[in-house]
């Protein structure tokens, strides 16, 4: 790779499902320089600009970056990438989607101003993703990718949605960028856009059909407009010239990189919390459906003495359904929007993303087990032999299982319908086979096997010692098969994470 070269794309060829995508794209981009990428429309800009930031599989061919390749961890918060939806948390303000992102870049408060101002949306900053219009999301969502002025900026369809005044402000400061040695990377549709870009390439079917100075596609067609040399070109299937410019960094280790991803994963566990702060019915449904549940069933046994025999296995059973369906849904929310895409192109751990929502949700779980066991306990008459302190610990491991189960499981869906289907496969065995109606010792000898492999069972055979003061190695025992489950299901969790996508 020539030294002035910071992007160099060598014959890529990519497959998307049975289609080749790219079609042995090659090309060479410059520092400092406006590159438009044109086509149209499933022409493969989208797919092309993913290969460069390092999110796509790609079949064949080269693409390096700053001199490493597409994805390499120390390109991470060297590139600031905008995915074409806008990737920003509905359930965050502007500033606080801004400040996340800026906090996983080490960015400084000052340059979440700096971005607010560049995108016009000081105006906004208090508002919530969700109550904001269209054109104002996709610049919070340029905003995100221009924290830190990355040396490779890569931008597809920036400017979709906004006005000509707006518009024309962010190409002056695309401008501005490019003087400073960055290297930008648009795709447009708008054909006087790219008449700013110092140089296009176009793309068509998945091939390049050129890559040319904007004067240079004006001349080689002869067209009297920008919009006529583009239909123009595209119809005569592209010509191929070239023009060119440099660009560096460094890196951090030891104690500093973990000093990092720590600050990392403190900060998305900070995020995750602001966003249930914003939605008051995940925070009842949390906090409140458990206790209430197991008021019910105290209710419903007022006659009878079962509810002490049962008590602490509602315990195990509702706020574990609780943490695990808010847990899945949320998490399958943040993987469906894109911000996981934009999150995991940025210097972010897929462990650091795991244990920030972890961290977020024991919180919460805490919470939750502290009015659960204590609404079980005073308000309705469960009778506790045991000590305390072991029944909160045993219950909020229990919720910590929800959490870690909801984790995984959201990689084995691609919607919340189907996270919601996932319920009744998972629950209704446990809540037949994990000892809650019928102790398993009395089950059928090949169930009995079964439920004692569940994952609810140790947290209710362990609620059950605690509540009855039985406690014995046993115990321990089924608290360490709880931390086993725990472990193995983020261990899954993380493993699904993946930074490229087919
Ligand atoms: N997951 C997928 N499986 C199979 N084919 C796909 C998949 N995603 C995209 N494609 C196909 O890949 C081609 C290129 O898509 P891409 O999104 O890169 O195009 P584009 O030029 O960015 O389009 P647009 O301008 O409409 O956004 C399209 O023909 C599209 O149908």
């Amino acid at each position: 790779m020539n030294k002035s070269t910071c992007v160099d794309v060598q014959r890529l060829d990519v497959r998307r499902g049975k289609s080749l995508v790219l079609d042995q794209v090659d090309f060479q981009l410059s520092p400092g320089r406006i590159i438009g990428l044109l086509g149209p429309s499933g022409s493969g800009k989208s797919t092309l600009l993913r290969s460069i930031v390092g999110n796509q599989i790609t079949s064949d061919g080269a693409v390096t970056v700053l001199g490493k390749p597409a994805g390499h961890k120390s390109l991470r918060n060297r590139v600031g990438y905008m995915t074409q939806s806008a990737s920003i948390y509905e359930d965050l303000s502007t500033r606080q989607n801004i400040a996340y992102f800026a906090k996983i870049l080490r960015q400084p408060s000052a340059e979440v101003d700096r971005v607010l101002h560049t995108t016009d949306l000081a105006g906004q900053a208090g508002h919530l993703g969700r109550d904001l219009s269209g054109g104002q999301r996709n610049r919070v969502s340029l905003a995100i990718a221009l924290l830190g002025s990355p040396e490779i900026v890569i931008l597809d369809e920036p400017t979709v949605g906004l006005d000509p005044v707006l518009r024309a402000d962010l190409w002056k400061m695309f401008s501005q960028l490019a003087a400073t040695g960055s290297c930008l990377v648009v795709s447009s549709h708008v054909m006087d856009e790219a008449m700013r870009c110092d140089e296009i390439l176009l793309l068509r079917e998945g091939k390049l059909l050129g890559q040319m100075t904007p004067a240079a596609l004006m001349e080689s067609t002869g067209a009297e407009n920008p919009e006529d040399a583009f239909v123009s070109l595209i119809a005569a299937g592209g010509t191929k010239q070239v023009p060119n410019a440099a660009c560096a960094r460094a890196e951090a280790s030891g104690n500093v990189r973990r000093r990092r991803a720590m600050n990392r994963t403190l900060a998305t566990a900070g995020r995750v919390l602001a966003q249930v702060m914003h939605d008051p019915r995940t925070i009842a449904l949390m906090l409140l459906v458990p206790s209430l549940l197991i008021g019910l069933i105290a209710w419903i046994f007022t006659e009878t003495d079962a509810f002490s025999r049962i008590g602490p296995a509602m315990i195990a059973l509702f706020p574990f359904v609780v943490m695990f369906l808010v847990t899945s849904i949320a998490t399958l929310r943040e993987r469906r929007s894109g911000t996981l895409e934009r999150l995991l192109s940025m210097p972010m751990a897929k462990g650091e993303f795991i244990f920030g929502y972890t961290l977020a949700f024991t919180l919460v779980a805490i919470v939750q087990t502290v009015i659960a066991v204590s609404f079980a306990i005073w308000v309705c008459g469960l009778h506790i032999e045991g000590q305390l302190w072991l029944l909160f610990a045993v219950a909020a491991l229990d919720a910590l299982l929800g959490i870690s189960l909801g984790l995984m499981a959201s990689a084995f869906a691609h919607t919340e319908f189907q996270v919601v289907q996932f319920m009744p496969a998972l629950v209704i065995p446990q809540f037949l086979l994990a000892g809650i109606i019928l102790p398993r010792e009395q089950l059928p000898g090949a169930l009995q096997a079964i439920g004692d492999w569940l994952p609810l069972s140790p947290a209710i055979d362990a609620l059950s010692d605690a509540a009855a003061g039985t406690t014995d190695s046993a115990t321990a025992i089924n608290m360490l098969l709880i931390a086993a489950w725990i472990a193995a299901a983020l261990l899954i969790g993380s493993l699904t994470l993946r930074r490229r996508t087919a």
